[in-house]
């Protein structure tokens, strides 16, 4: 263990509104594993946990424990709320060289107009944390901060408590056996609504081609029931050895662990450039690579593929024009190819005018038209009155960001919701004029993969 060093801002947050100290040490560990040091926290801060993992896997994120908690039921501010409670709780933050600094983990649900409860319950239309105990692994360097958020004038005890804590935490990762989790043994599950999904993309499909929308995305659940209380290091293991192509997200918020495995990034800010991801247009992986080229080929050149995707970089493209003092746009897509699927991709990147946020983007971004529709309102409308559930935090913003101004957000799809012995799995795809009932049922199918493998489930297909 190496560098030490504490620190003490006074700071003045808003929605508190009392004197607040903000305490932070940060040590350099020898590397662990990122799902022993989540599963340390089981008996302790199970419920006020989360985990992230980057596509490229250079760099991973575990909190346990809540310093502090940014949570509203704002709707149409909710993206500022967030950004200034943040900016407030650490403006007087000093950074240090090389050490990673103190990061706030969460999202925003899809639709905060959505009164559904399903199994969201009274989940937060945004929900933010600082850990306690932060992990961040990047490239080969782990780091372990300790976080206190207090308006008490003396924390020291406090404080070498946490510190003990800490040290324990970090020798359970290290020391335990890299554990092999059982894969939860599935008693059933359930395509919830599937007749009404079906009608659905019929009725949508007409209502596009009266032109009150141009494409739209809808989505469904799927229930899983287990004999089993599932926990969250053994499901979190089996999305992470399954997907290793994928953002991997999992976030708890008391009983409910949300989680997934995402080929889709919202927006990534880093030094003050953007990057972002248009990910529309679906066809299933092939059997053999001769097959799979074949797929990719006729996914490139499909207009009703084609017509889903150029949606998205429309609409990417312009809020990159607004929020960029220059943009690149390839001009055609290519494939991105995950283990289940095949989409149609474009990569968007561009440098950020001075004033332009991550959670500016975040907000201007969210929904795309990938799991919103063309024109937004219309599409949000139409998914509210034909969709029998709440989407939640599925195909929403989730993701971190410093005090610095970098994160990085993905779409949190390829993704489900588990509480006590049962899970809801998520998928939906875009609907224009010339979709069909059963290829976008099919679709959905393919998109339910990941998380039902990684819950032990199999569809007959
Ligand atoms: C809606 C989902 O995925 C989105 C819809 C796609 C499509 O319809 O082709 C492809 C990728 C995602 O933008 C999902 O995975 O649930
Ligand atoms: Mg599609």
């Amino acid at each position: 263990m190496h560098q030490k060093w504490l620190q003490t801002t006074e700071v003045e947050v808003g929605t508190v509104n009392s004197k607040l100290s903000f305490y932070i040490e940060t040590i350099e560990v020898n590397r662990l594993s990122a799902l022993a040091f989540f599963a340390a926290g089981e008996k302790q801060y199970k419920g006020q946990r989360f985990f992230w993992q980057n596509r490229e896997k250079t760099f991973t994120l575990v909190g346990l424990g809540h310093a502090y908690v940014i949570e509203n039921n704002a709707n149409n501010n909710r993206f500022d709320l967030v950004e200034e409670e943040w900016k407030e709780l650490t403006k007087n933050i000093v950074k240090e060289e090389s050490e990673p600094q103190p990061i706030l983990f969460g999202g925003f649900t899809f639709d905060p107009e959505n009164d559904k409860k399903d199994v969201w319950g009274d989940f937060p239309q945004s929900f933010f944390a600082v850990a306690t105990f932060q992990l961040v692994i990047r490239n080969d360097n782990a780091y372990v901060s300790i976080h206190l958020v207090t308006d008490k004038e003396d924390s020291l005890e406090e404080f070498e408590a946490l510190r003990q804590e800490r040290d324990h935490l970090i020798h359970a990762a290290q020391v335990r056996e890299v554990k092999m989790y059982e894969k939860p043994a599935m008693a059933n599950y359930l395509e919830l609504y599937k007749e009404d999904y079906l009608n659905s993309i019929n009725e949508v499909t007409s209502l596009i081609k009266q032109n009150k929308a141009e494409k739209v995305v809808i989505a469904r659940a799927l229930e899983m029931a287990f004999s089993d209380t599932l926990t969250s290091p053994q499901v979190l293991s089996h999305v992470i050895n399954e997907q290793p192509e994928s953002y991997l997200f999992g976030l708890e918020r008391d009983d409910l662990l949300f989680f997934g495995a995402s080929p889709e990034r919202l927006v990534k800010v880093e030094d003050g450039n953007a990057f972002s991801s248009c990910v529309a247009g679906s066809i299933k992986r092939g059997k053999t690579a001769e097959e799979d080229k074949m797929l990719g080929q006729s996914l490139l050149n499909d207009a009703k593929n084609l017509g889903e995707h150029r949606y998205v970089v429309e609409m990417i493209a312009e809020t990159f024009a607004k929020n960029c003092l220059d943009y690149k746009v390839p001009k055609n897509p290519k494939l991105l190819k995950i283990r289940d699927i095949q989409h149609l991709y474009t990569p968007v990147e561009g440098k950020l005018t001075p004033d332009a946020t991550i959670l500016q983007l975040v907000k201007h971004l969210h929904p795309t038209p990938a799991l919103g529709g063309v024109p937004r309102k219309e599409a949000l409308a139409v998914i509210r009155r034909y969709e029998s559930m709440n989407r939640g935090l599925y195909a929403a913003p989730l993701g971190w960001i410093d005090a610095e101004g970098n994160g990085e957000f993905a779409v949190a799809i390829r993704s489900a919701a588990q509480i006590n012995n049962k899970a809801f799995l998520y998928a939906g795809g875009g609907i224009v004029a010339d979709s069909e009932p059963t290829s976008e049922y099919e679709e959905t199918l393919v998109k339910f993969r990941p998380m039902l493998r990684a819950l032990g489930g199999q569809l007959n297909e």
